[in-house]
This record gives C-alpha cells, structure tokens and sequence, in this order.
C-alpha cells in the first residue's frame, strides 16, 4: 500500500480531554491497532467500505480506585470513510479501551485489539475493555454512584442515575459483570442478574430514542419495557449543543426467553409434526404443531398497550394528504437505492411500486393518518417472554436511519407489520436447515407457511383487543409498511448475512406476486 492510500491515524485534537500526555501517546500508538480491529466487529456499520482516516474524537481516562488498576480509556473515535454514493463522511465510534501490561482472564480473541510495539508503552495489552469486568464494574461505579443523582461530570462524560444508593450494590464487593451473547448492534453487558447496559456503538449527536421512549413509557407507568435505571451521555466537539447518548442502564429480565429463541423453539417442532411426516396429504390441517398463536396473541396485545402508552406521553399528529403522498414517496425512493445496492429486487420493482402507489392514491381520497413515537424496528428478538408477560427491548429504530427520521411520528401500524414480517422470517428459518433439492421441501414450506399466517393473525388479533386500531382494517397501509420493510431487509441481510438473503427476497418475490407482478 503507498503511503497516500493508508489511512491517516491522527492525533487527539484539541478538544479532547486527554492532550499530549502519556495517555495521548497511548491513544496515537494504539490507533493503527484499532484500524485494524475495528472492521470486523459487528457493530461496525461501514464494512466493505475503505477507511482513509481514524482520529480520536474525546478521549476520557475513567481513573481506577488504586494505583497500578488496568488502565481504561473512553474514546469516541472519528472514522472517515467513503460514503455509498462516491462522497467521504464520517462516524462516531464508543469504543472503550483496556490497557494493560498483563493477561486479561478469559478475554476472547475478539476482544483483542493488539500489543502496543515501540515507545513508553512497548508491550501494553490493548482491548475492548466491554469484556473485562473489571472495567466495566468501573464505568458501573461512575453511573451509579450518588453524585449522578444529581448529575456528574467527567471531561466532557455526564453521569445520571434515576434511583439513589440502592443502585450501589451493584458495584459492591463480589459484583459480577459478564458481557451480553445476542449478535448486536451495540454492546450489553449484564450486572448480576439486575443490570443491563447498553453501550451504544455508533454515536449520533443528540438524545438517543432508546433513552428517550424507556424514559416516557416509565413515567406513563408501563410494565412492558425493563426499567431504566441510570445512562450516560457525552459533548461531542462538532455538536455542542446536543449532547449524545452513550450508554443505558436498565432492569436485566432475568429468566426472560427472548423471542426469536422462543418462536423458534416452537417453529422446529413443525419436523415431527404428524402431517409433516406424510400421514395425510394435502394442505396442513388446523392442528399443526409448534402451537404459538396463543403467544403471538399476547404479544400483539403488549406492543399495543407500548404504542397506547406512547401516545399518552408522546406528541400525537395527524398527516395529511402531502404527508401520506411523501410517505409513499419515501418508500419508492428507498426501494430505488435498494435496488442499485442489491440488484436482485430490480425484476421486482414495478410491482413493488405499485403497493406504494396505492398508498399514495389512498390519500387522495382524503384520508388521514395518525402519526405517533412507535419503536421503529421492532421484531421477535427485541422481544422478551417473563414470567410477568411479554416486554418489548431496544427503542433505538433501525440503526441505518438518521436519529431525525427515528424520532419522527409515524403510523403505529409500522410496527406491527414488522412484527409480521418476523413471524415470516421464524418459519422461513426452518427451511435454511434443508437443501433445496430435499424432498422434504415443499411439504415443511406448506407448513411454515400456516404457521406464519396463523401467528400473523393472532398477533394482530391480539393487538386490536387491547383497544389499539385494529391494522387489519387498513390492508392497503399495512400491505405498503410490510412491502418497505421486506426491502429494508434485502439490504440489510445482503450487508450482514448473505445466507439469509433468501428469506425476505421470497417475501419480496410473494408480495410482488400478490401486486401483479
Ligand atoms: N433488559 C433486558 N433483560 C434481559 N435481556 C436483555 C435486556 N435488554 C436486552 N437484553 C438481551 O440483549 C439482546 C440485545 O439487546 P438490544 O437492546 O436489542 O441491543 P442491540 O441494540 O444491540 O440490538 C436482546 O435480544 C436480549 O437478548
Ligand atoms: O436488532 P437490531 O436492532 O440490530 O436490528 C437489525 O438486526 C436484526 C437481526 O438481528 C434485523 O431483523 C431481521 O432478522 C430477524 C431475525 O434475526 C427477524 O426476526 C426480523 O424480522 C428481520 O427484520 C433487523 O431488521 C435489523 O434492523
């Protein structure tokens, strides 16, 4: 690689609160490292893309409680890279960075950003210190203690925590800390079996909507999301004004089973079904297995009471006939990228188009449109079954979206045709395990199928019992937010899961079908 092709690592500038000390240095030795490692995290939304330059944003040292404790730095690093459509632009990174001189206990490969080689600090250990408890119990100690009841500062880092000392036993003597297992967008990191933070990966300037609606629907008094209990939140030097948030703490709900795990579980019991194993021919009868709906109906029903509580607390609007046209609008033009991202869905796209087309003639037949905070992308793994009902998780919106367009009002039915769409995924899922030429195929295909349908109906049956619109009774919205949200997972399943490509591409190829193709 010549030198003008490398990216460029560049040193703490000078709003950072950390300059040109030792730990400056640290930062500017350990950023070639972190070049490296960065691209293959999970949570990194620009893979594929080159990066031409990485430079430390703010840098905080979060000082242990004795001399000699591995060293942890926050650091909201500045990556520039080339944007999808030819320009440059740049994110914001969270990264916090262990340093340190021996082993880490059990420290995963993963979490390994590398060995600092050369100058003060040859042979220091640097890593992503979300995996070591002993950080993290840490950070803990800054969001808990009793000065961030009222607030508290550090560098350009702010503390708050909701509840008083009781929070303080998190961080007592023999507190355990173990990093989240669900393949994320961000990072978690559970607390006994009381606490979950959530670092939130890629910052954007300003109040992040998982804070936001947690807060709201807390103080609307809903059991149907995990308390929050503290969060913290930075100055960003390009953004002063809108200080952003960084990290959530919440009730752990222990014993939860997540949703997607659940469904699943009951999906697979579909393979020993009777019908399954070729008893009776024809189409599947009422009594498959893998029985969910009576979940599915309880699931609808608490994602209304969300959105019923929402609108208690939340701003309420109505669109109007340009407003509907612009949805729709909105919706054509995201299918239009998709399609130049993954040129698959091109035969697809008249007849996509169409579906969003309906919407727009439906407003000109002068209907209007509720618009409400909803939470954006929901599906079955941002929920969780207790022994105390269903709750919903991650208020953030899809992570592709600007923090602008996450927080704008929108019809509630968006939700619930994302729900819909998960069920689809849950069944289809089974059919990744098979070959295509197996003979088994068609048949198993037969019986996801009713199982999605059945799931589908009794969520929305569920939801429309709780006294929230009923979405069934507006088919050509419902057909439009599912249609947009099949797209949305085109690309984001050609970005991050290939193999799971299948999966919305045949619900894009039915919808398309049912548009008249
Ligand atoms: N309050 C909680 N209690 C128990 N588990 C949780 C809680 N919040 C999140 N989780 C677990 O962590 C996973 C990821 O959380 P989520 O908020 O969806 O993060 P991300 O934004 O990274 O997708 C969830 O699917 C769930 O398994
Ligand atoms: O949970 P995230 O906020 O990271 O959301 C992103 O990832 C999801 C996958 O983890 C993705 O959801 C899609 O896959 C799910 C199965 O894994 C399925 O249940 C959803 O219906 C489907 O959309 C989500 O779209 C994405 O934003």
């Amino acid at each position: 690689m010549s030198d003008t092709s490398r990216p460029r690592t560049m040193a703490p500038s000078s709003a950072t609160a950390v300059r040109g000390t030792d730990l400056g240095t640290l930062v500017q030795d350990a950023l070639p490292l972190i070049l490296e490692w960065l691209p293959r995290q999970r949570w990194f939304a620009g893979k594929g893309r080159a990066i031409s330059a990485i430079s430390p944003a703010t840098v905080t040292l979060l000082p242990g409680p004795r001399p000699g404790e591995p060293l942890l730095l926050h650091l909201l690093l500045r990556v520039e890279q080339d944007t999808r459509d030819g320009g440059t632009g740049h994110d914001l990174y969270q990264l916090l960075l262990g340093a340190r001189s021996s082993a880490v206990p059990e420290l995963p490969g993963a979490a390994v950003i590398g060995r600092i080689g050369g100058g003060p600090h040859d042979g220091l250990l640097t890593y992503d210190a979300a995996y070591d408890p002993t950080l993290t119990l840490r950070l803990l100690t800054f969001m808990t203690s009793e000065n961030a009841a009222q607030d508290s500062r550090l560098g350009p880092l702010r503390f708050r925590s909701l509840l008083g000392p009781e929070l303080s036993d998190l961080t007592a003597p023999g507190a355990t800390a173990r990093i989240g297992t669900a393949e994320q967008s961000n990072t978690s990191v559970v607390f006994g079996d009381t606490a979950i933070l959530k670092l939130f990966r890629r910052i954007n300037p300003g109040l992040n909507p998982d804070l936001e609606l947690s807060l709201a629907l807390s103080r609307a008094g809903s059991a149907r999301i995990p308390a929050p209990l503290a969060w913290y939140e930075g100055d960003l030097p390009d953004a002063p004004d809108q200080p952003a948030t960084l990290g959530l703490l919440q009730r752990f709900l222990h014993g939860g089973k997540d949703g997607w795990e659940f469904a699943l579980a009951h999906v697979q019991q579909l393979r020993t079904d009777p019908e399954w194993q070729g008893s009776r021919e024809g189409q599947p009868s009422d009594h498959i297995s893998g029985n969910f709906s009576a979940e599915s109906f309880l699931l609808g029903r608490a994602t209304a009471e969300v959105h019923l509580a929402l609108a208690r607390t939340l701003p309420v609007t109505v669109l109007d006939r340009a407003e509907i046209e612009a949805l729709a609008d909105a919706m054509a033009l995201r299918l239009d990228a998709a399609v130049l991202a993954v040129p698959a869905l091109a035969p697809y796209r008249a007849a996509l188009r169409r579906i969003f087309q309906a919407l727009a003639a439906s407003a000109r037949d002068g209907r209007l449109l509720r618009a409400q905070r909803i939470h954006g992308d929901l599906h079955l793994g941002q929920s969780m079954r207790t022994a105390r009902g269903w709750s919903l998780l991650d208020f953030e919106g899809e992570p592709a979206k600007t923090l602008e367009e996450r927080r704008r009002p929108q019809p509630a039915v968006r939700d619930v045709a994302a729900m819909l769409r998960s069920f689809d995924y849950a069944a289809a899922h089974l059919l990744t395990e098979l070959d295509q030429d197996d003979p088994a195929r068609p048949r198993l295909a037969a019986l996801a199928a009713t199982w999605a349908l059945r799931n589908r109906a009794a969520f929305c049956a569920g939801y429309a019992a709780a006294g929230a619109e009923d979405p069934v009774a507006d088919p050509v919205l419902l057909h439009a937010m599912e249609t947009d949200k099949a797209v949305y997972e085109v690309v984001y399943e050609a970005r991050n899961r290939p193999e799971w490509l299948g999966i919305p591409m045949s619900a894009i190829s039915r919808l398309a079908e049912a548009a008249g193709r």
